[in-house]
C-alpha cells in the first residue's frame, strides 16, 4: 500500500522525544538544521540519483562520479554554501570520489605541514578547486612502514630544485585515491637526500598533470591500479599508480613546517617534533572515527526497520506471525550494534574535541599531548572501523536472504566501508602503536612522570607496577596479547566517553533514559563477550557474570518498543540509506518486487545468449555447436 506508514504502530510505541534525540545525534540544534536541510536537498535532486550504481560498468561509474562531483561543486557555488554545508553535501551525495582525498587529506596536509607562505600560495587554489590534490604516500612495496618508502627527493643546489625519482618498481606510488585519473597535484612522500645524506621521509607538493589538457607532465607515468572489491562501490575512486623519472620541482615545494632545506643545501630541523610529518594521518583518523558511527548507524537502521517488518513463524490462531525483532536472538545481535552506533557517535565527538585541543597546543609549540592524541586517534580508528565493518556484515545476516540483494544497500555499504580497516593505517599496526604507548606509560609508573588524561587510570591498577620492569623486553613476542590490551584500553575510552556524555544535561522527554539503557548495553555486552578475561583476572565472579547476562536481557526488552524511534533519530533520508529494506515507511515487499523488474537482465524475457548456449543444450546439439 503506497503512502501508508507500515511502521506507524512501531513509532507510536516509543517512549521518548525523537526530535530531541535527533539533536543529540546531530551534536547541536544548529548541526541538526544544517544536516536536515542538506540531506533533503540532495535527496530531492535527480542529479544525485544513485540507485543505478551497481549496474554500471567501471567506466560508466567513474564518468558518472565525475559528473556528480562537478554537479555537487556547481550546487555549492550556486547556493553559496558554507564550508560546513558543502562538507555535508559531499557526505550525503554518498559516493567515494577524488574530492574525499582532496578535501580530507591534501588540504589538511598543506595546512599541517606547510609554512605560512606555502599555505598562502597553495590553499586558495585548492579551496577553489583550481588544482585537485591527492595524498601519495603508500608505495607498491611499503604502506605501513612509512620509513621504508623508497621514492627519493635529492636536493640539487645548482638549480635550487629537488629531483623526485622512483628508483625501483616497488617504489612506485600505489593506492593514492584520485591519483589514477583526476589529480593535478600530489603531496608525495619521499626520502629526502641533501648533500648525499638521507634525512628521512618528507612531503613534497608535485604537479602531476597539465592544467591545460590534463596530460601527465614529463617524467610521470601515471594510471589507475584496477578494479577493487565489490561491484560499483569503491570502484568510483581512481586509486592510482605513479612513477617518477627524475622529476624536478622547485625547492619551495617541500613542505617545510617541520624541517627546511636552505638554498645552500643545509638541512635544518625546527624545534617541532618530526612526528608532525604524520600529522595528516592524525587528522584523517579522527574523521574516520566520526564516520564509523554514520556507516554503522546506517546498517543498523536498515536491519532494525526490516526486522520490524519481517515476520516468520509463531502465528497464533491464524493471526500474524512474529516480527523477527521480537526474537531474543535477533535482539541480542542487533541491539548491541545499535548501542555501538551511539557509543561511536559520542566517542567521535570527544575525539574531535581532543584533536582541536592538540592542534591548538601544537600551534603554541606545546607538544606534550601529541603521543596521547596519536594513541587515541590510532586506537579508536582501529576499534571503530573493525567493529563497524563486522557490524555491517552482521546487519546483512540479520536481514536474511534479502540482505544479500544489492537493493538492500548492505552489500555496497560493506564493500565501500571495509577498506577503512586497512587505509589510514592497517588496524593491527595501529593497535601496536597504542600498545607501544601503553607500555611506555607502564615503564614510567612510579617515576616523577605521572600518567594523565586518558591513561590516568593506570596509577590505580596496582599490579601494573609489578610488571613495569619487564615491559621493554619481549614486546614482539607478546605482541598478540598486547594488541588485546590495546583494544581493552580503547574500549575503556568508548565506555567512559559514553558515561561522560550522560553526565551532561540532555533535554527532551525520556532521551537521557534511552541513552542510559544503550550505554549499559554497550558496557555489559563487552563484559559478557569477554567474561573469560574478566573471570580469569578475578575482576568479576561467576555470579557477577550471570547477573550481567540477566541485566542484558532486561535491557533488550527496554529497547524493543523504542527501537524504531532510536533509528529514526539518525534522521536519514531514503536516498541516503539507499535501501529498500530500510525504507522509512516499511513498505518493503512491493518495492523489492518492483526493483527486481528493473534489473537489466529483465529487459528481455528471453536472455541474450539463448540461441547460442541454451537452445543447443536443450536440443542436444551441444556436441556440434561451436561454443
Ligand atoms: C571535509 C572532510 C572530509 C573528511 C573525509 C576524510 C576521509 C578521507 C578518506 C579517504 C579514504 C582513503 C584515503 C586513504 C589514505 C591513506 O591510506 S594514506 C596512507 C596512510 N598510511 C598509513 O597510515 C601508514 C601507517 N603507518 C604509520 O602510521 C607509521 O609508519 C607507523 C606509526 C606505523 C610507524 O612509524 P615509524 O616512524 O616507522 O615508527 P615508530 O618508531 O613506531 O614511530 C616513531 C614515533 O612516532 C610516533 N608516531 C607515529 N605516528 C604518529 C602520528 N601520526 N602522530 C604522532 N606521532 C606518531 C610513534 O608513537 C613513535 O613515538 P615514540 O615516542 O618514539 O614512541
Ligand atoms: C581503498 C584504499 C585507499 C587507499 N588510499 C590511499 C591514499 O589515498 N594514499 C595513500 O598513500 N595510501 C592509500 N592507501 C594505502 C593504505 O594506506 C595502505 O594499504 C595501508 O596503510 C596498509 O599498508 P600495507 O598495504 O602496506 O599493508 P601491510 O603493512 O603490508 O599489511 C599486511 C599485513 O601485515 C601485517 N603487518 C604489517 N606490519 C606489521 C608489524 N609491524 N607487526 C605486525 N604485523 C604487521 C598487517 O597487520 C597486515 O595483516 C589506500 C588503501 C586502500 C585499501
Amino acid at each position: 500500500m503506497e503512502g501508508v506508514d507500515h511502521l506507524a504502530h512501531e513509532r507510536n510505541k516509543s517512549e521518548f522525544d525523537v526530535d530531541a534525540m535527533k539533536i543529540v545525534w546531530a551534536g547541536s540544534p544548529h548541526a541538526f538544521v544544517v544536516s536536515d536541510r542538506i540531506s533533503k536537498l540532495v535527496a530531492s535532486d535527480p542529479g544525485f540519483r544513485k540507485d543505478n550504481r551497481s549496474t554500471l560498468s567501471r567506466k560508466e561509474l567513474f564518468k558518472n562520479t565525475l559528473r556528480k562531483a562537478a554537479y555537487a561543486w556547481k550546487t555549492i557555488i550556486d547556493l553559496h554554501l558554507s564550508e560546513e554545508e558543502a562538507a555535508k553535501l559531499r557526505f550525503y551525495v554518498d559516493e567515494p570520489a577524488f574530492t574525499d582525498v582532496h578535501w580530507g587529506m591534501f588540504i589538511p596536509a598543506i595546512k599541517g605541514q606547510g609554512t605560512e607562505e606555502q599555505q598562502q600560495k597553495w590553499l586558495p587554489l585548492a579551496y577553489k578547486m583550481q588544482i585537485i590534490g591527492c595524498y601519495a604516500q603508500t608505495e607498491l612495496g611499503h604502506g605501513s612502514n612509512v620509513q621504508g618508502l623508497e621514492t627519493t627527493a635529492t636536493f640539487d643546489p645548482q638549480t635550487d630544485e629537488f629531483i623526485i625519482h622512483s628508483p625501483t618498481l616497488t617504489s612506485s606510488k600505489w593506492w593514492p585515491g584520485g591519483l589514477g585519473k583526476v589529480a593535478t597535484h600530489a603531496i608525495a612522500y619521499a626520502l629526502l637526500i641533501v648533500g648525499g645524506r638521507e634525512q628521512g621521509v618528507h612531503g613534497f607538493i608535485v604537479q602531476l598533470r597539465s592544467l591545460e589538457d590534463h596530460s601527465p607532465l614529463p617524467g610521470m607515468t601515471v594510471g589507475d591500479i584496477g578494479m577493487k572489491f565489490g561491484n560499483g562501490a569503491y570502484n568510483a575512486m581512481d586509486n592510482g599508480v605513479l612513477r617518477f623519472d627524475h622529476v624536478r620541482i622547485p625547492r619551495n615545494q617541500m613542505l617545510m613546517r617541520v624541517s627546511q632545506v636552505t638554498c645552500e643545501g643545509k638541512y635544518k630541523q625546527s624545534d617541532v617534533p618530526r612526528q608532525l610529518v604524520y600529522g595528516a594521518m592524525l587528522y584523517v583518523r579522527q574523521t574516520i572515527v566520526a564516520d564509523a558511527s554514520c556507516a554503522l548507524s546506517r546498517a543498523v537502521c536498515i536491519a532494525t526497520r526490516y526486522s520490524a517488518v519481517r515476520r516468520q513463524f509463531g502465528s497464533q490462531n491464524g493471526g500474524p506471525e512474529t516480527q523477527v525483532i521480537d526474537y531474543k536472538t535477533q535482539q541480542s545481535r542487533l541491539f548491541p550494534l545499535l548501542a555501538s552506533a551511539y557509543a561511536f557517535r559520542f566517542v567521535g565527538e570527544w575525539l574531535k574535541w581532543l584533536y582541536a585541543d592538540v592542534t591548538q597546543r601544537l600551534q603554541a609549540n606545546d607538544f606534550s599531548t601529541l603521543p596521547e592524541a596519536h594513541a587515541c586517534t590510532a586506537g579508536l580508528k582501529s576499534l571503530t572501523t573493525t567493529a563497524t565493518a563486522d557490524g555491517i556484515e552482521e546487519c546483512r545476516k540479520l536481514c536474511g536472504g534479502h540482505g544479500y540483494l544489492c537493493s538492500s544497500g548492505l552489500p555496497e555499504l560493506f564493500a565501500v566501508y571495509v577498506p577503512a580497516c586497512t587505509y589510514e593505517g592497517e588496524n593491527t599496526v595501529l593497535l601496536l602503536q597504542v600498545a607501544r604507548f601503553l607500555m611506555k606509560t607502564v615503564s614510567q609508573l612510579g617515576s616523577s612522570k605521572k600518567p594523565v588524561g586518558t591513561i590516568a587510570y593506570m596509577t590505580r591498577v596496582e599490579h601494573l607496577m609489578q610488571c613495569r620492569c619487564g615491559v621493554q623486553r619481549g614486546f614482539a613476542e607478546l605482541s598478540a596479547d598486547l594488541v588485546e590490551a590495546a583494544v581493552a584500553h580503547c574500549q575503556l575510552l568508548v565506555v567512559s566517553k559514553f558515561i561522560e556524555k550522560l553526565q551532561q544535561e540532555i533535554p527532551g522527554k525520556g532521551v537521557k533514559q534511552q541513552l542510559e539503557v544503550l550505554c549499559n548495553i554497550y558496557a555489559l555486552f563487552l563484559l559478557h563477550k569477554h567474561q573469560g578475561d574478566f573471570l580469569s583476572t578475578g575482576c568479576i565472579t561467576p555470579k557477577h557474570a550471570a547477573l550481567a547476562n540477566d541485566e542484558l536481557r532486561s535491557l533488550y526488552s527496554q529497547v524493543r518498543p523504542n527501537a524504531i524511534a532510536l533509528v529514526d533519530a539518525f534522521n536519514y533520508t531514503d536516498h541516503y540509506l539507499g535501501s529498500i529494506l530500510g525504507c522509512y515507511d516499511g513498505n518493503v515487499y512491493p518495492k523489492l518486487y518492483e526493483a527486481a523488474w528493473k534489473d537489466p537482465l529483465n529487459e528481455s524475457v528471453v536472455p541474450d545468449g539463448y540461441h547460442q548456449y541454451i537452445r543447443p543444450l536443450l536440443k542436444q546439439e551441444i556436441r556440434t555447436a561451436r561454443l
